[in-house]
């Protein structure tokens, strides 16, 4: 848990020293204070302007800085604060850091916590602050597009609207149900399509595409009964022997993931245990968890003779072709090679429908879990004749939207999130 937040905070906010330049950022009620012991005079607000820096510890000098100064409550977090932009040396940044911290009220920031007040005072909500965190984390051009709507709060506005639309709704169930009471014959307000107006724009972005294939990579589960050749071939794909092969039918039997990019595309090829039934502790625990994988895989490669496991992503693999045994789907050896470039074209191919269109709204796990709650809440309550009812399902509706937006329930979550941010973020 934060603490504080009547603490002034300083962070070292641009990368690790040294460089060119450094940015340290104060945000909290001592900011201006701060700033005024070391540089003197401030600048006026949102206008950079050089200082002479002094310790006031020992009246030093520490660096001329460019300064800037964004007042409470029109700032990044909310609060008051001081930017300085300093020479990026190790012994520079130490010095101002050092005297800052020598100033009453200031201490250094946890990860993530300038975002995490803007957050407590409503600069940004949820959504803008996990798309933040997937900005920082971005190393693709897809990733950095994905995130940097959701930063910009493309997802905060749907929300926002929705949120309206169901404050209204609500209101209009309470008179309804003040109809309902008075039993005078007065018409009620019409909530049923109203209702099925707003659960089929919700259905709309629950439907749009997910963020962790794009964001961890699309997965590609390798199953198949043992002896398959599903280590080899991951090796094949990998160009690297990550997975332990052997003619002994049982070899694998933990998961095994390998990152590998192809066409730019990021995927994690999953080798898993053959599957069989097994009397062996560690191999049936083995077995279980390629079962698992196997059903959250993006992309199933199945290596088997037998009928495959029902998957909605399925490719066929006829392993050891090299071998002449001719069996179903796409003949593949990871001996001679044959076979692998169009294997590996067929999995870019359907990458496509996994991947967001540029600048499409893409949903986390936990975002569209709650949409599909609010979705469901809306679809039952458009079936409801009962306006309590109505009410009632309308408020979970709202209730669903306001924890993706982060207004309701989700301190569990902060830490989580703001754990993975850097420092002076
Ligand atoms: N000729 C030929 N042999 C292969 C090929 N792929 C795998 N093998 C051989 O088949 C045996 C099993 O290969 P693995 O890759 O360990 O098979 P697996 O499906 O991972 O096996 P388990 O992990 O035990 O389920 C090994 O002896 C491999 O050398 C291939 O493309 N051609
Ligand atoms: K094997
Ligand atoms: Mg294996």
């Amino acid at each position: 848990m934060s603490r504080a937040s009547g603490d002034t905070i300083v962070a070292l906010s641009s990368g690790r020293p040294p460089a060119a330049i450094a940015v340290v950022r104060t945000s909290g009620p001592a900011a201006l204070e701060a700033a005024a012991r070391l540089a003197g005079k401030l600048p006026d607000q949102r206008q950079a302007s050089l200082r002479r820096l002094i310790d006031p510890r020992d009246g030093s000098l520490i660096d001329e800085a460019l300064l800037l100064r964004f007042d409470a409550p029109d700032s990044a977090t909310g609060e008051n604060i001081v930017e300085y932009q300093c020479h990026g040396g190790r012994a520079t940044v130490d010095a101002l850091t050092g005297a800052l911290l020598s100033c009453p009220g200031l201490r250094v920031a946890e990860p993530g916590e300038f975002t995490r007040r803007a957050l407590a005072n409503g600069r940004i909500d949820l959504t803008e602050a996990e798309g933040l965190s997937e900005l920082l984390m971005a190393e693709t051009e897809l990733q950095r597009r994905s995130a940097i709507a959701r930063a910009g709060g493309a997802l905060r506005k749907r929300l926002d609207g929705w949120r309206d639309q169901l404050l209204a709704l609500s209101a209009q169930a309470e008179v309804a149900i003040d109809y309902s009471d008075e039993d005078d014959g007065g018409s009620a307000p019409d909530l049923k399509h109203p209702i099925e107006r707003l659960a089929a724009d919700l259905t709309e972005l629950v439907d749009a595409p997910r963020v962790e294939p794009l964001r961890d990579g699309i997965r590609v589960v390798v199953a198949g009964p043992p002896n398959a050749g599903k280590s080899s071939l991951v090796n094949a794909l990998a160009q690297s022997e990550k997975a332990i092969v052997t003619h002994i039918a049982g070899t694998t039997r933990d998961v095994i993931e390998v990152p590998i990019a192809i066409d730019g595309i990021p995927f994690v090829l999953v080798d898993t245990a053959g599957l069989r039934e097994s009397h062996d502790v560690v191999e049936a625990i083995g077995v279980g968890r390629a079962k698992e994988e196997a059903e959250r895989a993006d992309i199933l490669l199945w290596l088997g003779a037998e009928d495959p496991i029902e998957h909605p992503d399925l490719i066929r693999i006829a392993a050891k072709s090299d071998l002449g045994m001719a069996g179903e789907g796409m003949a593949v050896s990871a001996v001679s090679g044959a076979g692998l470039t169009e294997l590996m074209q067929a999995l870019v191919g359907r990458a496509g429908a996994l991947l967001p269109k540029a600048d499409e709204l893409t949903l986390d796990r936990r975002q569209h879990d709650l949409l599909a709650e609010a979705q469901e809440a809306l679809q039952r309550g458009a079936q409801l004749d009962d306006p309590v009812l109505v009410a009632e399902e309308l408020r979970n509706a709202r209730l669903a939207v306001d924890r993706i937006s982060g207004r309701a329930g989700v301190e569990d979550l902060l830490d989580a999130l703001f754990g993975r941010f850097c420092l002076g973020k």
